[in-house]
């Protein structure tokens, strides 16, 4: 889950666009990067690490211009090589810079029309191939520097072309920003305004509100879905929807996991609605497991904390801070091998023998995904002397992959795939394991905002609401991207930096 942010100032954004993307570190760790337009040319920095690393002040006294867009890094196609850290860029028409946050699913068809229209794209990203997708329409559709009509005639024609999850931030050279998020709105995508000094507007695009408050920018709504705005340098905001059939169905998954909790989406409170998350939870255990001895419920940190408390209130049992998180070490789901991430559970989380010692405890975790985490903590409790451990997970089983911008590419590594509760609950070693159920989980996200009807939630049903996932994407993918794949030496040849990076 990559982070996309975008502003339209009358003043200089690099520092802005940096405070940004280090809120919106947690939707990626790989790689950081921002494009400036300074006078009609681009600025760049881009490179492999988190923010704080990929940025130094040379870097940032170079960004200079009054409008750019960043992003951070989780990869989902392609691989993490430097050279497809983004925004991405292409000198023709115009000079595009492009950044996207999701997962083109038609990614394999839409590299050969850019092959057919002769326009090259170097690496394995399907963000590339998107932005020479969104390129080539501009080209068809703008002769010169591209009016607002013309942007949106080009971002429908994209849309047309392209399937899959997105939310995508470009600047166009001559012309300002461009925002557009698929027809489904499945991928967040948030707009805010501020006033500067002299009473002008500003504009600001970004994944999640939380860097709107960083920026000193105010929400003003959601990007809705098949939406697209263009802001010209001038700071005039140009809007339209520019998909057929659009319809709200955003990932579920942002209100379990990803997103940050101080941040607000498609008007739900992402704190609010994990609070919910606890309550549901909790009743559940209240109504259908009324036998179990609870002495202490205790978080997995750091996502689960809200979910937890909310549990041990509505439970009437003690809350602990059972594990200490060692907060130099970032999210261990959106790393990118199996290895790094079983290795890093243990690093990161370290429990306090006090608290479990001849205790039952109640685990809570937002969700069990690979398993990796749930595994070790269990036995890290049983080592820590708990009399019994019961595991709570906040979302439903995990069964299915996900294709709309979660790098879980193949069934066979989710833990709930293909095994009963009773089998999971035995693969963790837990004494008990529960369930959020999907309606339940639908339910608290959904009771804030009721016009939220429906929500992308592939991953517990194996139902894609975009077409073409079926078996044959399926093997390909698992042939591309599962850890097996990517452990393998010949996939990482294939896959090394090409130190072309584009600009
Ligand atoms: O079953 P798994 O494959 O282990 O995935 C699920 C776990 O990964 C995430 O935590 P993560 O460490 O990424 O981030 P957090 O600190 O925000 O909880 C999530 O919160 C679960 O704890
Ligand atoms: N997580 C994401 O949004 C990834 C964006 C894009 N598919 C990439 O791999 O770079
Ligand atoms: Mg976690």
């Amino acid at each position: 889950m990559c982070g996309v942010v975008g502003i339209v100032s009358h003043s200089p954004v690099n520092l802005s666009l940096y405070d940004a993307l280090t809120v919106l570190q947690h939707r990626g760790q790989d790689a950081a990067g921002i494009v400036t337009l300074d006078e009609g040319n681009f600025r760049q920095r881009k490179a492999n690490g988190l923010v704080s690393d990929v940025f130094q002040q040379k870097h940032m006294r170079r960004l200079r211009g009054n409008i750019g867009i960043g992003h951070v890094r989780y990869p989902t196609a392609g691989s993490s090589s430097a050279a497809e850290a983004q925004p991405f860029y292409v000198n023709s028409p115009f000079g595009i810079a492009l950044a996207h946050n999701g997962n083109l699913t038609n990614a394999r068809a839409l590299k050969v029309k850019c092959d057919e229209v002769h326009r090259h794209v170097n690496t394995t990203s399907d963000s590339e191939i998107l932005l020479n997708i969104f390129a080539w329409q501009l080209s068809k559709v703008a002769k010169d520097i591209p009016t607002p009509d013309e942007v949106f005639e080009a971002v429908s024609g994209v849309n047309e072309l392209i399937s899959g999850g997105y939310a995508v931030l470009s600047l166009i050279i001559g012309a300002g920003l461009v925002a557009f998020r698929d027809p489904f709105g499945i991928r967040p995508l948030v707009l805010g305004s501020r006033v500067d000094e002299d009473g002008k507007i500003e504009y600001m695009v970004a994944s999640e509100s939380v860097a709107l408050d960083v920026a000193g920018f105010k929400l003003e709504r959601d990007i809705a879905p098949g939406e697209a705005i263009f802001i010209d340098e001038a700071c005039n905001l140009h809007s339209k929807i520019c998909a057929k059939n659009a319809k709200l169905q955003p990932c579920i998954f942002e209100y379990v996991y990803f997103a940050r909790p101080d941040s607000v989406m498609n008007g739900v409170s992402v704190y609010a609605s994990r609070v919910r998350m606890g309550t549901k939870l909790a009743e559940q255990i209240k109504r259908d497991y009324a036998d179990l001895d609870i002495d202490v419920i205790i978080p997995i940190p750091e996502t689960s904390c809200d979910i937890a408390v909310q549990m041990a209130r509505i439970l009437g049992k003690p809350y602990r801070q059972g594990f200490v998180k060692n907060r130099y070490i970032g999210r261990t789901f959106i790393m990118p091998g199996q290895k790094q991430r079983k290795k890093s559970v243990r690093n990161k989380l370290n429990p306090i023998p006090a608290e479990f010692a001849g205790k039952k405890v109640l685990l809570v975790d937002d969700s069990i995904v690979r398993g990796t985490t749930s595994e070790q903590i269990v036995d890290m409790a049983h080592e820590a002397g708990a009399k019994a451990v019961y595991f709570a997970s906040a979302a439903p089983e995990i069964r299915y992959p996900n294709v709309y911008g979660i790098d879980m590419p193949t069934a066979k590594e989710l833990i709930a795939y293909g095994r009963t509760k009773e089998e999971i609950c035995k693969k963790i070693h837990a004494d008990e394991l529960i369930y959020q159920s999907l309606k339940d989980l639908e339910d608290a996200v959904r009771e804030e905002n009721p016009e939220l009807k429906e929500f992308e939630t592939s991953v517990f049903t194996g139902k894609y609401i975009t077409p073409g996932i079926d078996k044959e994407y399926f093997d390909y993918l698992d042939k591309q991207r599962s850890d097996d794949a990517k452990a393998d030496k010949a996939w990482n040849e294939a896959n090394e930096d090409l130190e072309i990076y584009n600009i």
